[in-house]
């Protein structure tokens, strides 16, 4: 990603630009049945853009693919339309901008910076969460699709479950389509790998692809980073093949990774905070008992795919707006204090290492 402007005097205002990376394209696209749906809208986007699934949110977790699709949208609409104005922002630079413009008393240039463009492409809406700029984005949001221009967004999380998400702006993100990403399947990791040695130039034989393939089942991140691994190796000499892929994939340490489940959460949870299982998932509601059931709650929310009613009934049978404000709590305390925050990154690390 590359910073377009930003060599200008203090008092200036302009906007956050990046650059799109020329490398996310649909060319480059595996498609699987992981990510099918959402690959089809975003074709569909990037040959009508604000005619249709207006606005597209591309949704799944980390280092699935979610920014490389929504960049080869703009990188198609750019082939297609080279005057096209396509403004590419994540969620961050774009309240930071936001506070430049208000601290600089621009916010008239910052309003038009973004509604100005064909195609707005929003990275990691989820950094809203217990943000406040909801006003403006949501005036922003409504400025662009009314005039038919495209907006695209990417989230690790549906909006109504982003923590303190205001719920017009919710309403207003799920307006157009939302399609998520899930892990690819063995097929499509295989044909990642394919294409990137194809990509490389490299020749390597198919059972050390394979083997690849089979074992880094986590996200396509760490895929791509376990062969260039591989590609460093051969560089310095050493031998592509299933031996010394094994041996990377053991230096890098990844093994398959196994699902944590609602009980790993609270086993070890019940036993950080000190608390009989039967107690965390029980009635009681003395303040020694919530604090851990949120937090067990709040870990499940992120360490899982598991939904809110799910989470509720493994809870002695809460209903689903329970866990939520549970959550939404324990995110608050955890943005709050510092000691919250370690506490349960320990907790979470510890909950990972059982696995
Ligand atoms: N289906 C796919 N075909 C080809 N490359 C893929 C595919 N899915 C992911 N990748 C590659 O995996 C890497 C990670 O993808 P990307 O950065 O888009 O993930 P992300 O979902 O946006 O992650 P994060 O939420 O952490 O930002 C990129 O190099 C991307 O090109």
């Amino acid at each position: 990603m590359v910073r377009k402007t930003d060599d200008l005097d203090q008092s200036s205002f302009v906007a956050t630009d990046y650059e799109l990376n020329s490398a996310f394209t649909f060319e480059n696209w595996v498609v699987g049945d992981a990510n099918e749906l959402a690959t089809s809208a975003a074709i569909a986007v990037s040959e009508q853009p604000g005619k249709q699934y207006n606005p597209l949110l591309i949704y799944g977790s980390s280092g699935l693919g979610k920014t490389h699709l929504m960049e080869a949208i703009g990188n198609k609409v750019q082939e297609l339309e080279p005057n096209a104005i396509i403004r590419y922002i994540t969620t961050d630079d774009f309240m930071n901008d936001w506070v430049d413009a208000i601290s600089k008393k621009k916010t008239a240039e910052f309003t038009s910076n973004y509604e100005n463009v064909d195609i707005l492409l929003v990275d990691d809406i989820q950094m809203l969460q217990g943000k406040t700029v909801f006003k403006k984005i949501f005036n922003i949001f409504n400025k662009i699709t009314k005039s038919q221009k495209q907006i695209v967004m990417t989230s690790d999380v549906l909006p109504k479950d982003i923590p303190g998400l205001n719920t017009r702006l919710v309403s207003r993100f799920m307006q157009g389509v939302a399609y998520d990403i899930q892990k690819p399947d063995y097929p499509t990791r295989l044909a990642i790998l394919k294409n990137k040695a194809e990509e490389t130039g490299m020749n390597i034989d198919i059972q050390t692809l394979s083997l690849i393939a089979e074992e880094v089942d986590s996200n396509v991140r760490e895929l791509e980073g376990a062969f260039n691994t591989l590609t460093l190796m051969a560089r310095s000499g050493k031998k592509i093949n299933v031996a010394n892929a094994e041996k990377i994939l053991e230096h890098l340490n990844i093994t398959k990774q196994k699902v944590i489940t609602i009980e790993d959460v609270q086993r070890v949870v019940a036993e950080e905070y000190d608390v009989s299982l039967a107690d965390l998932i029980g009635k009681k509601r003395n303040s020694d008992i919530v604090m851990p059931r949120q937090v067990a709650m709040y870990l499940i929310r992120h360490l899982t795919d598991i939904s809110l009613p799910k989470i509720g009934q493994a809870f002695g049978g809460r209903d689903h707006t329970t866990v939520m404000h549970g959550t939404e709590k324990i995110a608050d305390l955890i943005e709050k204090d510092l000691t919250v925050k370690q506490r349960i990154e320990t907790i979470s690390a510890k909950i990972k290492e059982r696995q």
